[in-house]
C-alpha cells in the first residue's frame, strides 16, 4: 500500500482508493436533455450545469429530423465543451459523426455498436440501452460498448417503457465487469439511493432536473448528496 501524505488525505478522504485494483470512482451524473427544447434552452442548460458536477450531457429529442437537431445543436455543444461536459448525441451515429459528439447512445433497434465504432474511431464513447437484460449488457460490452444502461428503476413519464430493472442488476454487473454501467428510468435526488449503492456509475436523469420546481439548477444540487453518499468501492 503507497503511502500518502496528510494533505493528500485531508483534501480527499478517498484519495487512496483510486490506487487500489479494481477501483471504480464515485458515481457521476448523466444529464439528459428534455424531450422538446426551446429557444430558452441553452440558459437553461447553463444554469444545470451551475447546480454541480455534470459528467455527460444527452441530446435527446424525439420526433424531430437530424437536420433540424444538427441545427440547433451547436451551441449547446459547445456550452458542454466550455464546461467539460461529454455531448452525447442520443440514437444516431450519422448524426453523431456530423456533429463531432463525443458519444452516442443506441437503443436495442438504433444500430450495432460495431458499426458505431467503425465510423466514429476509437475516442468516441458508446452507449447502449440494455433494459433488465444481463444477456444484452454481456453483447453490448462484447460489441465495444464503453457503457451499458440498465432501466427503467422507475416509473418515468418522459417514455413509455416496457421493461423494469431492479438495482439487484447492477451490483451483478459491477462486481464482474469493469465497464460502466448507468441507471436510468424515473430516477430522482430521492429514490436514486439505492442504485449508488448497488454500484451506479453514473445516474441519468431528464425529469428530476428540467421539472424541479426550484429550477434545474436546484435540480442538479439536489443529486449532490446522494452521488456522495457512497464511497467509491473497490471492486
Ligand atoms: C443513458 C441512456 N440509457 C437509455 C436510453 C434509452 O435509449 P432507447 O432505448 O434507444 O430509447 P430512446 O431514448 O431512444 O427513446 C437513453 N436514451 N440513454
Ligand atoms: C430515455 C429513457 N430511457 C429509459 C430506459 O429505461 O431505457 S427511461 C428513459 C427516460 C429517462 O427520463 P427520466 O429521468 O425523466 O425518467
Ligand atoms: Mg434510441
Amino acid at each position: 500500500m503507497t503511502d500518502f501524505t496528510d494533505e493528500e488525505l485531508a483534501l480527499d478522504p478517498h484519495f487512496a482508493d483510486q490506487f487500489e485494483p479494481g477501483f471504480r470512482p464515485a458515481c457521476q451524473l448523466y444529464l439528459i436533455s428534455p424531450p422538446a427544447i426551446d429557444d430558452g434552452f441553452l440558459d437553461q442548460l447553463a444554469a444545470a450545469f451551475d447546480g454541480g458536477s455534470v459528467a455527460a450531457f444527452q441530446l435527446r429529442l424525439k420526433g424531430i429530423d437530424d437536420h433540424a437537431i444538427a441545427a440547433l445543436a451547436p451551441p449547446i455543444q459547445a456550452l458542454c465543451a466550455e464546461r467539460d461536459v461529454a455531448f452525447i448525441v442520443n440514437d444516431s451515429i450519422g448524426l453523431a459523426k456530423r456533429l463531432g459528439a463525443d458519444g452516442v447512445h443506441l437503443g436495442q433497434e438504433d444500430g450495432d455498436p460495431r458499426d458505431a465504432r467503425e465510423q466514429l474511431g476509437p475516442k468516441v464513447q458508446i452507449g447502449v440501452t440494455c433494459h433488465d437484460s444481463r444477456h444484452l449488457a454481456m453483447e453490448a460490452g462484447e460489441a465495444g460498448a464503453d457503457y451499458v444502461a440498465f432501466g427503467a428503476f422507475y416509473p418515468t413519464t418522459t417514455k413509455e417503457t416496457l421493461h423494469r430493472a431492479e438495482p439487484s442488476i447492477l451490483g451483478w454487473w459491477t462486481t464482474l465487469f469493469e465497464l460502466p454501467c448507468v441507471a436510468i428510468g424515473g430516477v430522482t435526488a430521492e429514490n436514486a439511493a439505492p442504485l449508488v449503492a448497488a454500484g451506479a456509475d453514473f445516474l441519468a436523469v431528464s425529469s428530476a432536473v428540467w421539472n424541479h420546481p426550484d429550477g434545474p439548477k436546484a435540480g442538479v444540487a439536489a443529486f449532490a448528496q446522494v452521488l456522495a453518499s457512497k464511497p467509491p468501492p473497490p471492486r
